[in-house]
């Protein structure tokens, strides 16, 4: 039995991926804060909707799904509850998996992940990484989860805040740059929904091309740009704006942030 405690946007996206890879909804249980979120739930994916300490005393894997700043409330609320030999999954940024083991009972093991919004399409990056009392079978058994829901990279812990900066935040930054182009098309006079279909399929086929070429990046862009043509003419003005720095200084934010969450 696994329980996904917290089941808000993360949590869910990765219940119902759990299910599309044909786990059956009885093998799955899930915590609420509210009750009609709950219904909802139920409704949506026909599995039982528990208390924090129901889940705890049955689940074999615990899920812990909650934002970093409700994860202490969390722990203390399970703890008394979490017989030995469970396994524990962390997703909240922030959250290191002795942050969990403190407050759980001696030698539990923990696993701690960072995932993305992605799972809602199967297409996660999740990177995951052992605590102290967790050795090669909860490694497995994390990604046995994970990986239905996409692509899931082991790395050291001390690596997780810079993988929550690059992969776990990072679906947004590609989405606000969508958003910034359609606007440069608004700008230019394009019908928004035109400028919009333009700027995602450009965006799906560059993805595509990323993944499935081989190429490294550097190339692919050398590619589209000619010489003396326009894209070198924009890629002045980028530089020129210093994008390239703002891309190293917000991703090195979004760590320097992550670092902070678990004091709260
Ligand atoms: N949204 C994202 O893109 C990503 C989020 N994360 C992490 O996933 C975690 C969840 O994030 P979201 O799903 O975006 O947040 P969310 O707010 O949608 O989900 C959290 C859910 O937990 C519930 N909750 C809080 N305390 C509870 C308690 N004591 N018992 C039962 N339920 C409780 C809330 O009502 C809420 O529905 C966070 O720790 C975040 O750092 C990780 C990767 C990506
Ligand atoms: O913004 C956040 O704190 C969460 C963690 C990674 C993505 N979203």
């Amino acid at each position: 039995m696994i329980a996904i405690l917290g089941a808000g946007k993360m949590g869910e996206a990765l219940l119902s991926g759990v299910l599309r890879a044909g786990r059956r909804p009885a093998e799955l249980m899930a915590t609420v804060r509210r009750e009609e979120r709950g219904a909802l739930l139920r409704e949506r994916y026909g599995v039982q909707i528990v208390t924090n300490v129901e889940a705890a005393r049955t689940a074999s894997t615990l899920v812990l799904a909650v934002k970093p700043q409700d994860m202490g409330a969390l722990l203390d609320e399970i703890a008394p509850h979490v017989p030995s030999g469970r396994l524990v999954i962390s997703m909240a940024a922030g959250i290191t998996t002795s942050f969990v083991q403190d407050r759980l009972p001696a030698d539990l093991p923990v696993v701690r992940v960072m995932s993305n919004t992605p799972v809602l399409v199967d297409e996660a990056m999740s990177v995951i990484s052992a605590g102290s009392h967790a050795g090669e079978e909860h490694l497995k058994l994390a990604e046995e989860l994970l990986s239905p829901v996409g692509k899931v990279l082991r790395i050291p812990e001390s690596l997780q805040d810079a993988a929550t900066a690059l992969s776990g935040s990072g679906p947004a930054y590609f989405y606000y740059l969508v958003e910034a182009m359609v606007d440069a098309g608004i700008l230019l006079g394009m019908p928004r929904a035109a400028a919009l279909e333009m700027v995602i399929q450009s965006a799906v086929g560059a993805a595509v091309m990323l993944r499935d070429s081989g190429e490294h990046p550097v190339l692919l862009r050398e590619a589209v740009t000619s010489p003396g043509g326009t894209t070198i003419a924009a890629i002045r003005e980028l530089e020129k704006h210093g994008v390239r720095a703002a891309v190293l200084e917000a991703i090195e934010a979004a760590r320097d942030r992550g670092r902070e969450l678990a004091g709260g």
